[in-house]
């Protein structure tokens, strides 16, 4: 494996197929247009699988777990412990994602990068520990760079398992107590902005905590960004285990030719920095939500990212994109199996 491979280009789209599907649409019984984003939506589907008829039926939901060094600043309304509890109600089925997952019918995978207490092996957890959660941002590098490349490199293990099972849709999702910390250093580090933009009360901090947040991510990031010449750099130092595997996950969904369901602020940032290492896999990813952070506004206009829905939510887990898949569905459906004019001998039609 090069250890650039996340710098290899992004499949390339079906153009014959995007016309195919556009000229579709427009034979359809409704006025042009009328189906608004479900028209759009289908097309990109369909160039994007290389198939007229596109599908989302085989979702594949990966939650990537890890903790967080800068837990120790007081930065979540939680303890570090839910990490690891959490992992346990995942496997026992009690979660949010649990639940949409089996509404979805989705693929389910969980994948311990790293814990701050190791957990011993549970059923259905692929344990990929690569340390024991991260090092503490506001005082030294959140990870080595043999750390990130690893977290990297599992998310793109982890993807190859999904399109090895034929999955039309890639969803990542994420648990890590802190990890808003580290997503909002992150994003502020890739777009220039100070953290009083961005930062936001993750799971619940009052305004007190939410200043000592701000505060954390603003010594973090003029500790760090001296050292960051580059998106990597800026992961590597600002991230955490979770987040990088996600990194590595959409990019190799691009390479690999799967189309990306982005989830809440934590994965859209994940996602801003899989595109600023990789340009070639903007096309690949759809964007889910916009939710209540403070910072997934911003960082989804950078993006020039048109979420689907917008719902308020706070949660991750990929449940904000497990919502929008009905969505996605419904279009696939559309456009599949509505009558053109011709076949329902209607009047009119694309001229
Ligand atoms: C019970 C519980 C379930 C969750 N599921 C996702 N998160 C979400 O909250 C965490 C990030 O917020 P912060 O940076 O404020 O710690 C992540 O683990 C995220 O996925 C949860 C958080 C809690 C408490
Ligand atoms: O939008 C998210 O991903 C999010 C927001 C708050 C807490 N956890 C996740």
């Amino acid at each position: 494996m090069s250890a650039l491979w996340w710098s290899q280009s992004a499949a390339r789209s079906h153009e014959p197929v995007a016309e195919q599907a556009r000229s579709r649409q427009a034979q359809l019984t409704k006025p042009p247009g009328s189906l608004g984003r479900l028209e759009t939506l289908a097309i990109e589907l369909a160039t994007l699988q290389g198939q007229p008829n596109p599908s989302v039926d085989r979702v594949w939901i990966s939650i990537f777990a890890a903790d967080h060094g800068v837990v120790a600043e007081g930065v979540s309304a939680f303890p570090q412990s839910v990490t690891g509890e959490m992992l346990r109600n995942f496997v026992a089925g009690g979660a949010a994602i649990n639940v949409l997952a089996r509404e979805l019918g989705a693929s389910f995978e969980l994948i311990d990068l790293g814990l701050a207490v190791p957990i011993d092996p549970l059923p259905g957890v692929r344990h990929l520990a690569i340390a024991p959660g991260t090092a503490n941002l506001r005082c030294q590098p959140a990870m080595t760079e043999a750390q990130c490349e690893q977290a990297l490199l599992a998310g793109r293990q982890v993807l190859l398992g999904a399109a090895g099972e034929g999955a039309h849709l890639f969803i990542g999702g994420e648990m890590g107590i802190g990890n808003t910390t580290a997503a909002s250093a992150l994003a502020c580090a890739l777009l220039d902005l100070p953290a009083e933009r961005l930062v936001g009360p993750g799971t619940g901090l009052g305004a007190q905590g939410l200043a000592n947040k701000v505060r954390i991510v603003n010594e973090a990031l003029s500790l760090h960004l001296p050292a960051c010449s580059t998106p990597l750099d800026c992961l590597t130092r600002l991230g955490g285990l979770e987040i990088a595997a996600l990194v590595g996950a959409f990019i190799a969904a691009s390479q690999f030719g799967v189309p990306v369901l982005v989830d809440g602020f934590i994965c859209s940032v994940a996602a801003l920095c899989a595109i600023r290492m990789n340009p070639s896999c903007r096309d690949w990813l759809l964007f889910s939500h916009q939710g209540a952070e403070p910072g997934h506004g911003p960082v989804l206009a950078a993006l020039d990212a048109e979420p689907l829905l917008s719902l308020g939510m706070r949660l991750g887990e990929g449940s904000g994109a497990a919502l929008a898949v009905p969505l996605l569905r419904a279009a696939c459906a559309l456009h599949n199996q509505m009558a053109t004019f011709s076949e329902a001998a209607i009047s009119g039609g694309a001229r």
